[in-house]
C-alpha cells in the first residue's frame, strides 16, 4: 500500500476512533455534544435531505451586510489589499490603522523572510501547505512572493506530491472555500453559479471532475486540491493576476466506497452520474463559461479518468479554447526532456526506440507529441515516426492480437508482434532506449529493467513520471544506482540530488507545470481562440533550449526551476507566434516584440502604495 494512501486511511481511522471514543463518552462530551457526535457516526447529519432541512432551526433570519469602503480592520481582513505590517505611516493614518497593528513597520522582504522561518520550522508538508493557505487567505500578495521567491523549497508543497495528500485528505482539513463547486444538482444553472464567483474578468479556468486525481484515483469533490493547485502556478509561474484565475470542480459522484462513507467527505454523496446526465453538466459548464468569459477564456482540463478526458477534448477543441493538460500538457515537457537529453544520448530523437509503460491520457499524449516531432526531424510520416514507439498497458504489450478490446487511442500505436505480459519481457524483446512511465503504479521500474536497458544503451532515458512520489515507477536513488549512474533521468514528482561513485546526480521534475502557465500567457498574449498542436511543439521546443550544458553536466534535461518565470516568457513568446502563424490569434496586428509583451504582462506580487 503507497505511504500516501495508508497516512490518509490512518488519519480516517482516527477520526473514527475520535467519534466513536466520543460518543461513548469516554472524553466527557457533553450530552448535546455527545448526541452531535452520534449522529455523525450514525451518518445521520449527511444524509441527503440533511441540506434541504439545514433552515430548520432558525427562527430568527438576519440579514449578513458589511460596509464596502475598505479600511480599518476591513482592510486587514482583506487579502487583495492586505500588507500586515508592511502598512506605511501615512497608509496608517489614512485607512484608520493605528492601534490594529504592532507598531512597527516591516517591508515585505523582512515579511517573507518571517514567513519562511516560521514555514521551515514545521516537519510535515502538510502543515507547510495549510500555513501557506492560511497565508493566502490573509494576504495574497505576500503569499505569491513567498511562493516566488522560493519556488524550488515551495512547489512540492503547493503542488505534487503534497497536494495529493491535501486532496485525500480535503474533507478532514477543509477549512474555506477555494474554487467554485459545481454538481450535478446545479444543472440548468450553472450560468448562476458563475455569476456568484467574485471576478468578472477571469481568463483561464481549470477543471477536473476529480475521478483520476494524479495516480491515485477517484476522488471525487476533493479532486478541488488540483485546479487550485494548478492555477496557484498560473500566477507564480505564468504571471497571471490571481482574479484572473478560476478553479473549477464538477462534482458528479464518486464512486470511491471510502470517501462515500467518509463522514467529512464534502460532496455529493452518490456515485458517478455517467452517460447524457454529465455530458448535459459539462456541456451547460462549457457554454457558459464562454457566454459569461468570452470565446478567448482558456479551459484546462484536468486529471478527468481518461474514457471522459479523450472524447471531452475532441469534443470541444473545435468550438472553445480549451486543453487537456494531461495529454497535450505533458506531451510537450516530456518531449522537451527527451529533446534536451539529446547532447547526452547522442544522435536524434529518430534513433530513439520509446517504451511507454502507461498507455493512457499521458502515455499516448506524449508518444503522439514525439511522433509529430520524429516526423519532422526525420522527414518521415507520422505513422513511420509511430513505429518507433512501443506501448505497454495493464494487459501487457499493445499488439494487434488485442485489437478486439483496445480503447482508440491507443490503435495508432498497435504492433504487429508477439504478445508480452510483463515490462521486463518487453523491454529485454524490444530493447527501448527510452522508458517512460506514466502507469501510475510504483515501482514498475525495476532492478532488473534498468540493468537491463543498460546492456544495449550507454546512456538510457528513464522517466518515471508518474505522480505523486509514491506512485513513481522508480525513485531517483533507484535509476542512478540501478544503471550506476548511467541513465538520463527525469520524474513526475521531485527527487533529492543522488550520489553514485562519488558523482552527484541532479534529478529533472518532468512535470506539465513547466508548460501550462507559459502556455497559457501566451494564448492571451496572441488572444488566441483556438489551440493547435503546434503550439505545444513550439513550448517544447523553446523549453528544451533553455537547457544550457552546464545543466545536463549536473543530469538536468529541464531549466532549474528558479528559472522557471523567465523560461514561462520564453514559452509565452513561442506559443503566441505560433498562434499568428496558424491564423488563430485575433490580437492583431502581430506585435514584433512578442517576448516583450510576455514579459510586460506578467502580475509581480509587490505591494502597492495606497493613497
Ligand atoms: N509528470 C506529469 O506531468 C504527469 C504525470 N501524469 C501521471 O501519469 C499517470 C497516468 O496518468 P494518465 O495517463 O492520465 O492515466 P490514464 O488512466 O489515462 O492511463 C493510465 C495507463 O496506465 C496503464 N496501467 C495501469 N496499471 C498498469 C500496470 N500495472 N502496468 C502497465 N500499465 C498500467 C493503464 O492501462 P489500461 O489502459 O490497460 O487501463 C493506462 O493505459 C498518473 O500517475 C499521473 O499522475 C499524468 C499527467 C502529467
Ligand atoms: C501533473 C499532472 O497533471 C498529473 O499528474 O496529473
Ligand atoms: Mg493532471
Amino acid at each position: 500500500m503507497p505511504l500516501v494512501r495508508s497516512r490518509s486511511t490512518q488519519i480516517f481511522q482516527n477520526v473514527r476512533t475520535t467519534l466513536e471514543v466520543a460518543r461513548r463518552g469516554c472524553t466527557g462530551a457533553s450530552a448535546l455534544g455527545s448526541s452531535l457526535l452520534d449522529s455523525v457516526v450514525n451518518k445521520k447529519v449527511y444524509h441527503d435531505d440533511a441540506w434541504e432541512k439545514s433552515d430548520d432551526n432558525v427562527e430568527r433570519p438576519a440579514t449578513p451586510w458589511v460596509r464596502t469602503v475598505q479600511s480599518g480592520i476591513e482592510l486587514l481582513r482583506n487579502p487583495k489589499y492586505n500588507k500586515g505590517m508592511a502598512f506605511s505611516k501615512t497608509e496608517r493614518d489614512r485607512h484608520y490603522l493605528h492601534g490594529l497593528l504592532p507598531p512597527a513597520y516591516m517591508n515585505q522582504d523582512m515579511q517573507v523572510l518571517r514567513v519562511m522561518s516560521n514555514l521551515r520550522e514545521y516537519t510535515s508538508d502538510l502543515m507547510k501547505y495549510n500555513h501557506l493557505m492560511a497565508l493566502q487567505e490573509r494576504n495574497e500578495r505576500l503569499f505569491f512572493r513567498v511562493l516566488m521567491d522560493n519556488i524550488e523549497e515551495l512547489l512540492p508543497i503547493v503542488y505534487t506530491p503534497t497536494v495529493g495528500l491535501v486532496c485525500q485528505q480535503y474533507g478532514l482539513l477543509f477549512r474555506r472555500p477555494r474554487g467554485l463547486f459545481i454538481s450535478i444538482r446545479d444543472r440548468g444553472r450553472v450560468m448562476e453559479l458563475l455569476k456568484n464567483w467574485p471576478e468578472r474578468r477571469v481568463r483561464v479556468i481549470v477543471v477536473t471532475d476529480g475521478e483520476r486525481i494524479l495516480g491515485l484515483g477517484d476522488l471525487g469533490v476533493q479532486g478541488m486540491g488540483i485546479p487550485v493547485g494548478k492555477l496557484t502556478l498560473y500566477t507564480a509561474i505564468g504571471g497571471l493576476h490571481p482574479s484572473e484565475c478560476l478553479p473549477v470542480t464538477l462534482d458528479v459522484g464518486t464512486n470511491n466506497k471510502s470517501l462515500l462513507e467518509h463522514p467529512f467527505y464534502p460532496g455529493l454523496r452518490q456515485n458517478r452520474v455517467v452517460g447524457e446526465e454529465y455530458d448535459e453538466l459539462v456541456d451547460e459548464f462549457m457554454e457558459a463559461c464562454k457566454a459569461r468569459y468570452g470565446s478567448r477564456v482558456l479551459i484546462q482540463f484536468e486529471d478527468f479518468a481518461n474514457h471522459n478526458a479523450f472524447r471531452l477534448l475532441f469534443q470541444y477543441r473545435g468550438s472553445h479554447l480549451v486543453f487537456n493538460d494531461d495529454i497535450q500538457g505533458t506531451a510537450a515537457v516530456a518531449l522537451a526532456g527527451m529533446i534536451a537529453a539529446l547532447p547526452l544520448t547522442g544522435g536524434q530523437l529518430s534513433d530513439h526506440t520509446f517504451m511507454f509503460n502507461g498507455a493512457g491520457e499521458a502515455g499516448t499524449g506524449i508518444a503522439e507529441m514525439v511522433a509529430l516531432y520524429i516526423s519532422k526531424e526525420a522527414k518521415i510520416t507520422i505513422p513511420e515516426a509511430r513505429e518507433r514507439i512501443w506501448m505497454v498497458d495493464s494487459k501487457g504489450l499493445v499488439v494487434k492480437s488485442r485489437m478486439d478490446s483496445l480503447q482508440s487511442h491507443k490503435i495508432p500505436f498497435v504492433k504487429d508482434y508477439p504478445a508480452h505480459s510483463t515490462l521486463l519481457e518487453c523491454v529485454k524483446a524490444i530493447r527501448p532506449t527510452a522508458l517512460i512511465g506514466v502507469s501510475g503504479k510504483a515501482q514498475s521500474f525495476t532492478k532488473e529493467i534498468c540493468e537491463a536497458m543498460t546492456e544495449y544503451s550507454q546512456r538510457p532515458i528513464i522517466f518515471p513520471l508518474s505522480n505523486p512520489t509514491s506512485n513513481s515507477e522508480c525513485t531517483a536513488e533507484q535509476a542512478y544506482t540501478w544503471t550506476k549512474g548511467a541513465c538520463v533521468f527525469a520524474s513526475g514528482s521531485p527527487f533529492a540530488p543522488v550520489e553514485v561513485d562519488g558523482q552527484w546526480h541532479h534529478p529533472g521534475q518532468g512535470n506539465n507545470a513547466y508548460i501550462f502557465p507559459g502556455f497559457g500567457l501566451g494564448c492571451l498574449v496572441a488572444g488566441t481562440t483556438r489551440i493547435r498542436d503546434e503550439m505545444f511543439l513550439a513550448a517544447a521546443e523553446t523549453l528544451a533550449g533553455e537547457v544550457t550544458d552546464e545543466d545536463r553536466k549536473k543530469g538536468l534535461v529541464y531549466p532549474p526551476l528558479r528559472k522557471v518565470r523567465a523560461v514561462s516568457a520564453q514559452i509565452a513568446k513561442a506559443v503566441a507566434s505560433k498562434a499568428y502563424e496558424h491564423g488563430v490569434a485575433t490580437n492583431l496586428p502581430k506585435p514584433a516584440n512578442l517576448l516583450e509583451i510576455a514579459e510586460k504582462r506578467m502580475w509581480t506580487p509587490q505591494y502597492r502604495r495606497y493613497r
